[in-house]
């Protein structure tokens, strides 16, 4: 990278691209030691809807007016299925889907794997490939499944596919989610929806549901 960076400032620019070679790269492929998935025994039945873990969710929330609304259902293993239509608002060029939208259609599906294994955990790293143009009014059809476990560390894979189950492959991602408390949100959130979630019984009941493994 040349010096155009950050305006063309030297030392920022050296600082920065230094911190960039340097910074440890963990691998999407789960370590020698890692342990298989455990389906939770109150995990949704297979094909069964999986509901939104937030109202305003851009990616599932049923009351966010620019959100996906993906609806994804329980697989047969630690898995979901979702579709996903793509429409005029999703474009990044003429026709076609913008590849920041697939991503968090892939980011959403693998989010619906908590409820699989009744861990609350959010994307650490999310790794896409973008392998079809994807055109608009396009039924993408996602698949996220999670590969293993190792400790707070959950990797996972999703695909999308066009057309049907079994369509050709437009997008992949591989990922890694990262075990977290509920306190997680309400720490970090802005406090006016982390008080009306609060005082949501339905919201508060989801987010603990989730604390208790068996
Ligand atoms: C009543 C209240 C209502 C609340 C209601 C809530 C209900 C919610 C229910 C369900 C939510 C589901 C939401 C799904 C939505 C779709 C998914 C998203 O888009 S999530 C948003 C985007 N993601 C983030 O905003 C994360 C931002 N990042 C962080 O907050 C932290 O970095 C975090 C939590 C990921 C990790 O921080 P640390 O301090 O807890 O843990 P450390 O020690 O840094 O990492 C643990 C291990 O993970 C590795 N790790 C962490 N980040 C990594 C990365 N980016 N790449 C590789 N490895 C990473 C580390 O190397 C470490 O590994 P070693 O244990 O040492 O082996």
């Amino acid at each position: 990278m040349g010096p155009a960076w950050h305006g063309g400032d030297p030392a920022l620019c050296t600082a920065v691209g230094s911190a960039l070679v340097t910074a440890p790269k963990t691998s999407l492929t789960p370590p020698p030691g890692a342990l298989a998935p455990q389906r939770h025994p109150e995990a949704p039945a297979p094909g069964e809807p999986i509901g939104s873990h937030y109202d305003q969710c851009f990616g599932c929330g049923t009351g966010q007016p620019h959100g996906l609304h993906l609806q994804a259902r329980a697989g047969e293993g630690v898995n979901v299925i979702a579709e996903f239509t793509v429409t005029p608002d999703h474009q990044g060029a003429p026709g076609l889907a913008h590849g920041g939208v697939l991503a968090s259609a892939l980011d959403e599906t693998l989010g619906a794997l908590n409820w699989m294994m009744h861990v609350i955990s959010v994307t650490g790293r999310l790794e896409t490939d973008f392998l079809r143009p994807v055109p608009v009014e396009t039924v993408l059809h996602l698949d996220a499944q999670v590969r293993a476990v190792d400790g707070r560390k959950i990797y996972c894979s999703a695909t999308g596919r066009i057309g049907g189950p079994d369509g050709p492959l437009a997008v992949r991602a591989d990922a890694l989610f990262i075990e977290v408390k509920v306190e997680h949100f309400i720490d970090n959130g802005r406090d006016e929806e982390i008080r009306a979630a609060m005082e949501d019984p339905d919201q508060v009941r989801r987010a603990r549901a989730f604390e208790v493994n068996p």
